[in-house]
């Protein structure tokens, strides 16, 4: 098939159009296609059967075979097609496909009996309505419109790999036939030839697209248009991936390997003849004619992204030969693969270690039974004597391709895909990449086919990446975050490629679930009006983790003991976690370890910045000095935003029962203020502190001056702020006391080298730096190896919702960024 430039003369051009069966389901959409076809040069227009013709022909022969009765299928069909001819107005056409209908009864009539020849037979049944789609479309375009039936000049042969084309002979058939008819335009029947003794033949599935490409050659055509009623190859199957991108051009060999894996939109051996003569191909849709489609070339325009598109294959089964025996032995993989030819079993991935120690390949799921018996009987003398020891099937599997021609001697596109997979928690049960370098093919287990997908997709920024959100307690920080979110996300979404979806939300009672996400500002709203079930931690996790989005975020905005539970089981499911709440990070040691373990296992992230400091960058500080080999002596300083408040404005005006009301209703204190004035959520995050220095501290062993007085400790929440006024006389004479010395109060936690900690009230002089703090001010100071004589301070508002929420947000985004998604484009690719 030796090529040749296109023709310069507009007038000498051919321009071959194939019109697929939905195209051409009725006489109007046949009319439509004289629109669509261009006024210059030669035409010729290759047709499929209308739409259902060749299901309906192979039910019939089937049923014809099999005994059964086809008279009614066949009135329906033919009356189809002779009302299309009516419509049209042709009388010669549709007394032509009247006969054609005649004979095709007889024909089935003669399938019944059984007959020598029934294969060419059925292939007359299987191809009858592009013989009468010919003829209503010639119809439909008019006069000046001649026919081909394909017969007359596509000679073919089975073979292997498919039907082959006698290459010399069609082109000899098909020079004599236009030699003969001087018509400028040409319908072509699809789909249909003859095979060199002159029986029926038929070019198989799809197979009108394939004698499209046939024709372009044989022509010499200057393009191929394949209509059909999609716009053309996407990046991904959309009904997969919803961001999937139309690709405006393609190479020959990226559409092929697209094809090849599972991109439906063309089969790949339509490529070969009009590849060989370098004739471009385009895929258009007939709905949308303005679309421009996908231009299939030798060479596209590169656009800097190394993987075009993506493909997934389902509905296969990992076959693997494990043996010791086979390494460094020449022969065992030409006989395993004899094996499976002989047992007609089709072999989709080969992927072999370099150690020999195992084969492994990827097959058809209906084939991996028979595949592994062939195996098992080819090497059951090696198996005898162990030289290979089993052979396994894996079942529920599922092949993800990514394609491109920028992945050649590109670096990084491997670790790209498989990153990606990884961040999503994906498996990978067998990986290959051809010399080509145009496609790396995974294989996956079907139950994480879809979240692959989606994952590859982001990873290589044909989509943003999606991470699926729930937040637990629209308390004030959960609020505040909320409404944080509504005002940003937008602009995230506008920015960068993240797309975080609040895909539930739950408070102590209920939960609202979304399977596309609520808008931020009507969460709270979906939670609170009935539409919400009964709380179940378990479910809310499973429907957040989902099947089908690569990524799963928990957000937990309670103080609750009991969610900071559920944090090991899920971080070891994948899904990150991000908290203010400091139960789990001071909570019991064998909880603390098993979250960290459990990161380590998942691969998920638990943040936690908001615990110390609310939004103030307390933990990554100390993070940073500890990483970069510093040594940690000591923290001292002010922990409690509470009670940083309160003692700067308590100074005996009013009693401080009233201030402890307003720093409440300010967001300050923990849900139950208990925990601020007992000291605890002080000591919480000593231990925190500590924990995060390597030191096994536990709240026990801190040692904590509780503000609140005997009788008010055991008492519930609501009686406690029923007597609230009881704190009042010990405060006051606390600071009448400190007074009388000159001195100020001050609520301090100091962590010493030793491993001691304590936490209380302190008098403390004017010129303490303490005393020089304003509202809820924290202000803790590090003593460290390299900041011995002079300590590291982070000082700043320690506590209320807003700066809370915000420390939360920023953890989420440093989990995004760990997904990759911190890479900002000012437009979308498409
Ligand atoms: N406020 C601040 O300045 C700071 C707060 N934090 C931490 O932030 C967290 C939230 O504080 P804040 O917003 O003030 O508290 P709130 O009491 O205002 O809100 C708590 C939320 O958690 C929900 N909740 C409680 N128990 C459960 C449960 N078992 N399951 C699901 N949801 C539950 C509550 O639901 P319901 O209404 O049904 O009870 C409520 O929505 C706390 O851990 C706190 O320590 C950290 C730093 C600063
Ligand atoms: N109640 C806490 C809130 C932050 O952790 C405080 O006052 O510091």
């Amino acid at each position: 098939m030796p090529s040749s430039p296109p023709s310069e003369d507009p007038s000498q051009s051919c321009h071959v159009h194939k019109f697929g069966g939905s195209s051409l389901a009725d006489a109007a959409k046949m009319r439509a296609i004289g629109a669509l076809l261009g006024e210059t040069g030669t035409r010729l227009v290759v047709v499929s059967a209308m739409q259902g013709t060749t299901n309906a022909l192979v039910a019939m022969a089937e049923a014809a075979r099999e005994g059964r009765d086809w008279a009614l299928d066949w009135e329906a069909l033919r009356q189809r097609h002779l009302d299309a001819a009516e419509t049209l107005g042709d009388a010669d056409v549709r007394e032509t496909i009247a006969a054609g209908f005649d004979d095709l009864r007889a024909d089935l009539l003669e399938l019944a009996a059984d007959p020598a020849d029934a294969q060419t037979l059925a292939a007359r049944v299987h191809g009858a309505g592009e013989i009468w789609s010919s003829h209503l479309v010639r119809a439909a375009l008019g006069d000046g419109w001649q026919r081909l039936d394909a017969r007359e000049a596509l000679v073919v042969h089975p073979g292997e790999m498919g039907v082959g084309v006698d290459w010399d002979e069609s082109r000899r058939r098909f020079a004599r036939w236009r030699a003969e008819h001087a018509g400028r335009d040409t319908v072509v029947t699809g789909f249909v030839a003859r095979d060199a003794q002159g029986r029926d033949a038929t070019l198989g599935r799809n197979g009108s697209d394939f004698s499209a490409a046939i024709f372009a050659n044989l022509c010499d055509a200057d393009a191929l248009t394949i209509w059909t009623d999609v716009d053309g190859v996407l990046s991904a199957d959309p009904r997969l991936v919803p961001d999937a991108v139309l690709l405006p051009s393609l190479s020959y060999a990226e559409a092929c390997e697209l094809a090849y894996f599972g991109a439906k939109v063309l089969h790949p051996q339509t490529l070969a003849p009009v590849q060989s003569r370098g004739i471009p191909l385009r895929i258009r849709n007939t709905l949308r004619p303005q679309a421009p489609g996908t231009e299939i070339v030798a060479k596209h325009s590169a656009d800097g992204t190394p993987v075009k598109g993506l493909s997934l294959v389902r509905d296969l089964a990992v076959l693997e030969l494990v043996g010791n025996g086979m390494v460094g032995v020449p022969g065992a993989a030409e006989r395993l693969f004899a094996a499976l030819h002989g047992a007609g079993v089709s072999v989709t991935m080969i992927s072999q270690g370099s150690s020999e120690h195992s084969i492994c390949c990827i097959v058809r799921a209906d084939q991996a039974e028979r595949g592994r018996a062939a195996i098992a009987q080819a090497f059951a003398g090696d198996m005898a004597d162990q030289r290979t020891q089993a052979v396994r099937v894996t079942q529920d599997i599922s092949v993800l391709a990514a394609v491109g021609d920028g992945m050649v001697g590109t670096p990084g596109v491997a670790a790209r895909l498989l990153g990606g997979l990884a961040q999503a928690r994906v498996n990978v049960r067998a990986i290959a990449q051809g010399a080509s370098e145009r496609n790396v093919s995974v294989a996956v287990a079907s139950d994480d086919a879809t979240r692959a997908l989606r994952a590859a997709h982001s990873a290589f920024w044909l989509s943003p990446q999606h991470v699926s959100m729930g937040v637990i307690g629209p308390g004030q920080v959960g609020r505040a975050l909320l409404s944080q979110l509504a005002a940003t996300l937008p602009k995230l979404r506008a920015r960068s490629q993240l797309d975080l979806r609040i895909r539930g939300l739950c408070d102590s009672r209920r939960m609202a679930l979304s399977e596309t996400g609520f808008d931020p500002d009507s969460a709270l709203a979906a939670l609170q009006e009935g539409a919400a079930n009964p709380i179940d931690l378990d479910a809310f996790a499973a429907h957040i983790r989902g099947e089908h989005l690569p990524h799963a975020l928990i957000v937990d905005c309670s103080a609750s003991d009991a969610v900071a539970a559920r944090y090991p089981q899920w971080l070891a499911a994948g899904i990150h976690v991000v908290t203010p709440n400091k139960h789990a990070g001071s909570g019991e040691w064998a909880r603390y370890a098993a979250i960290g373990e459990a990161q380590r296992r998942g691969g998920a992230r638990f943040l936690y910045e908001a615990t110390v400091g609310a939004g103030l960058p307390v933990i990554q500080t100390l993070r940073g000095l500890l990483d970069t080999g510093d040594e940690l002596h000591g923290i001292d300083g002010m922990l409690s935003g509470t009670l940083a408040w309160l003692f700067n404005r308590f100074d005996g005006s009013q009693p401080f029962s009233a201030l402890l009301r307003e720093a409440m209703a300010l967001g300050y204190t923990e849900p139950d203020p208990r925990d601020d004035l007992s000291g605890l959520d002080v000591a919480r995050k000593l231990v925190i502190l500590a924990r995060e220095a390597g030191r096994e501290l536990s709240v026990e062993d801190v040692d904590v001056e509780s503000l609140v007085p005997a009788s008010l400790q055991k008492i519930g929440r609501e009686d406690f702020l029923a007597r609230l006024e009881e704190i009042d006389a010990p405060m006051q004479a606390r600071l009448d006391a400190a007074a009388a010395r000159g001195l100020g109060l001050r609520h301090l936690a100091r962590l010493g080298a030793d491993g001691s900690a304590q936490v209380g009230v302190v008098a403390l002089p004017a010129d303490h730096a303490c005393r020089h703090t304003r509202l809820t001010d924290n202000l803790v100071q590090f003593r460290t190896a390299r900041y011995s004589q002079n300590a590291l301070v982070v000082q700043g508002p320690g506590a209320g919702p807003q700066v809370t929420a915000a420390g939360v947000f920023g953890d989420m985004l440093a989990v995004a960024r760990s997904l990759g998604a911190h890479t900002l484009r000012a437009e979308p690719l498409a």
